[in-house]
Parts: C-alpha cells; structure tokens; sequence
C-alpha cells in the first residue's frame, strides 16, 4: 500500500557553527504512516518531538533528510498559492493550546469562514460546510455565534480542529493536543479523533509526552530520546513489551496502579548507561 507519509533520515540543529554542532534536536528520523493509519510521537520535553512536527507541517526546514506525502517530496524552495494550497492538503497541524492558534477578537464562525476562503471554497458551498465541520467535532450550531474566551477549552480544542479540518488534509499533526485539557475532557477528543479518523481515513501523527494518553489511539509508536528514535513499533508491541529502558520509563513515571517513583529513577539510571556506552 501507498505510504501517505514517508520520513527519511530528518535531521536538524539548532545553533550550529564551523566549531560547534550546535543543539541536534532531531537526528536521523525515519518512519512511514499510511492512510487512515495513527503513530504516536513520544519523548519528554526537549526529545525533539516540536521540532520533527513543525518540519513535518513546513514550519522549520530540515538540514537532511526527506519528507514525503503520497510520494511527492516536499520542495522548501516552492512558494506561491498553488504550492500553498497542495502543502495545506498535504497537512494539517493542531497545537496544545488553542488560545495561541485561534483568533481571539474572532467569532467560531468567521474563523471557519476565513479558513474555507483562503483555501477557495466558494461562498455559497461555505455554509453547508460550516455546519458540516461543527458536526464533525460534534459542536452545537448556537455556539458559531461565540468568539474563544466564550468557549471551554475542550469547545476550543473542537474549534481548532474543525478549523484544521476545513481543508480536507490527508495528515493531522496533533501536538500536545490534549495536554491542557482534564482527564475527561481528554479523553472525549481523543474519541473525536478517532472517530474522525475511521470517517474521513485522515492519517493523524500525535505528537505527546504521554505515552499511555498515546497508546489509546495510535497503531504504532515511536519513542524518541535526544532527537532520535530508540523505538519505533506496533503500540500493543510497545506498550506490552518495551525493548529499551528510556520506553520502559516512560510508561512507569504515568502514575497509575503499581506506579513507584524509585522505579522510575532506577530505569532513568539503566538507561543512561546503555546510552552513553
Ligand atoms: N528555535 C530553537 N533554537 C534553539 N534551540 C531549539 C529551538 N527549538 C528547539 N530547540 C532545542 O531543540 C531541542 C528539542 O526541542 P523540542 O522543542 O523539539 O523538544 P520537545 O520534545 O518538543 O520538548 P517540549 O515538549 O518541551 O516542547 C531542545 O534541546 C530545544 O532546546
């Protein structure tokens, strides 16, 4: 089958100079995602997980490697409203917190609106799709009236990603996309989710520190440390039967039953001793 995305050997650093490498925050990353398909992106902060999602969307250019949607490699040279609009069909990003992505002085519907303009769908098509997209991440029609700070967070995270979805992308790069939300909250956007992708058979890429959060959702996993990839697997594989140490601390600092701290610090020892060897 046709990967919808094909990743190969990405690399970046920040800061570099003739003497110095400079931070790597993403070496050698590889991995393949097909459609309908759902990865999960996992690492504690500073892993490098922002970085691969904002070259993936086209925020920041790699120094090496290739990215690919539906066999076309991206080109950061393109520029122009074509190369712009196959780019926002190509890929979707939705952010941790949907205050900084969604325009305060904006009403749910006039940011709906403004989507579907810039990306030319006609305006007499605009209002069956505006209630299209409400439908879709499941917001009632009396809330288009509202503007952001109107709407819970869980209401803005919908917003955020009936906006993402406006454009019909092949790919969503969820980023975080629940972190700011309670645990209930979670987890009924973790289901929108799901049930979108099983719908439209968008491919999603959730990028998360969680792995249990992660692991609900997603058909296979990569576990990145220091920018590069330690495992990379089918999620129930991962979840069940981590091959590395920094995979099996991550799944032991979610507190949950069984949970102990002292564990935690004893594998954060093992694995920085298999890394640095
Ligand atoms: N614009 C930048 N300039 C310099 N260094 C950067 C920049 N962006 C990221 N870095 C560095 O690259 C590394 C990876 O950062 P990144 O934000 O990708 O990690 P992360 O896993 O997403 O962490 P978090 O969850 O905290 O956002 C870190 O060491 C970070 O300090």
């Amino acid at each position: 089958m046709n990967d919808v995305v094909r990743v190969d050997g990405l690399r970046k650093a920040f800061d570099a100079t003739r003497r110095s490498p400079g931070i790597v925050a993403v070496e050698n990353l590889s991995f393949r995602l097909g459609k309908a398909d759902a990865i999960g992106v996992v690492g504690e902060s500073g892993s490098g997980k922002s970085t691969l999602a904002r070259m993936l969307v086209g925020l920041t250019r790699p120094d090496a490697g290739t990215i690919e949607f539906d066999g076309r490699v991206r080109e950061w040279r393109e520029r122009g409203r074509v190369a712009r609009l196959r780019r926002a069909k190509e890929v979707q990003m939705v952010f941790q917190d949907p205050y900084g992505s969604l325009d305060r002085r904006l009403t749910v519907e006039v940011a709906l609106r403004d989507v579907l303009r810039r990306h030319q769908v006609d305006s007499s098509a605009a209002d069956a799709r505006i209630a299209e997209l409400m439908d879709s991440v499941g917001l009632e029609s009396r809330l288009l009236a509202s503007r952001p700070h109107q709407l819970s967070g869980g209401q803005r995270q919908r917003v955020a990603i009936a906006k993402a979805l406006a454009v019909e992308p092949a790919v969503l790069v969820l980023d975080e996309v629940t972190s700011a939300l309670d645990v209930s909250v979670q987890a009924q956007i973790l289901a929108l989710l799901t049930d979108i992708r099983a719908r439209t058979g968008v491919s999603l890429i959730f990028v998360s520190h969680d792995l249990a959060v992660v692991g609900k959702v997603t058909d296979s996993i990569l576990v990145m440390y220091r920018g590069q990839a330690v495992e990379q697997g089918p999620t129930s594989d991962v979840l069940r039967r981590p091959q590395h140490p920094y995979t099996e601390m991550l799944l032991s600092s979610a507190p949950g039953p069984g949970w102990r701290p002292e564990r935690v610090a004893e594998l954060r020892a093992a694995f920085a001793v298999a890394h640095d060897q």
